[in-house]
């Protein structure tokens, strides 16, 4: 949380909010995301596919109409794949060309291939905005202890909500509309 308002305050100061243009200039926000989607992917299983004909992957044979699911959520834990899977390590995207395309197979929160998610670029762009703003404006203190605990389902979401206090750190006039 530190390093990310460290970042925020040196790229953006304090006298107004992130916008949509900085995130280019924000690399440690953007490993923040990529970190946060490989251990705790949106949809874990993606959404089911289905073989359209017989075919073989990996030297397995899938016969036509199989319905597959890819597990995201394993793959972004799998020790073969990543150094130390299980810690929460945002720097490790610092020196990689790791990207969240679906070029990647090791990173896959949005799919790969024809059905990809289509909505990638409005949907990271939005995260980093948000993110990004609710990091920079605000410190935030967990009101309970922080349990990651998921809840099993096909979307990723906590078993118990994470209740947090924030207090603003930025000039409040950043929030009230221009007249
Ligand atoms: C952070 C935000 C989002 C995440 C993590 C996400 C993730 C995903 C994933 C994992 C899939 C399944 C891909 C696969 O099975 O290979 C998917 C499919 C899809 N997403 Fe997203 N999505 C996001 C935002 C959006 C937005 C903003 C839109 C629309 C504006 C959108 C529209 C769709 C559609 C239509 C599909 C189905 C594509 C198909 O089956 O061909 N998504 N998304």
């Amino acid at each position: 949380m530190e390093k990310l308002q460290d970042e925020l305050r040196a790229v953006i100061g304090s006298t107004r909010l992130v916008e949509e243009s900085d995130v280019g200039n924000l690399p440690y926000l953007r490993a923040v995301v990529k970190e946060t989607m490989r251990l705790h992917p949106v949809l874990p299983l993606l959404v089911p596919h289905t073989a359209k004909q017989q075919c073989e992957v990996n030297g397995y044979d899938i016969p036509s109409s199989t319905m597959a699911y890819v597990n995201v959520w394993a793959i972004g834990r799998d020790p073969t794949a990543w150094e130390k899977p299980l810690e929460f390590y945002p720097d490790r995207f610092l020196c990689s060309n790791i990207d969240l395309r679906g070029q990647h197979f090791e990173l896959l929160p949005f799919g790969s291939g024809r059905r990809a998610c289509p909505g990638l670029a409005l949907g990271i762009s939005n995260v980093h905005l948000m993110l990004g703003n609710l990091v920079h404006a605000f410190d935030w203190e967990a009101v309970e202890e922080i349990d990651l605990t998921e809840k099993f389902g096909i979307v990723c979401k906590l078993a118990n909500p994470l209740v947090a206090k924030a207090e603003l750190r930025v000039p409040r006039k950043l929030f009230e509309a221009e007249r």
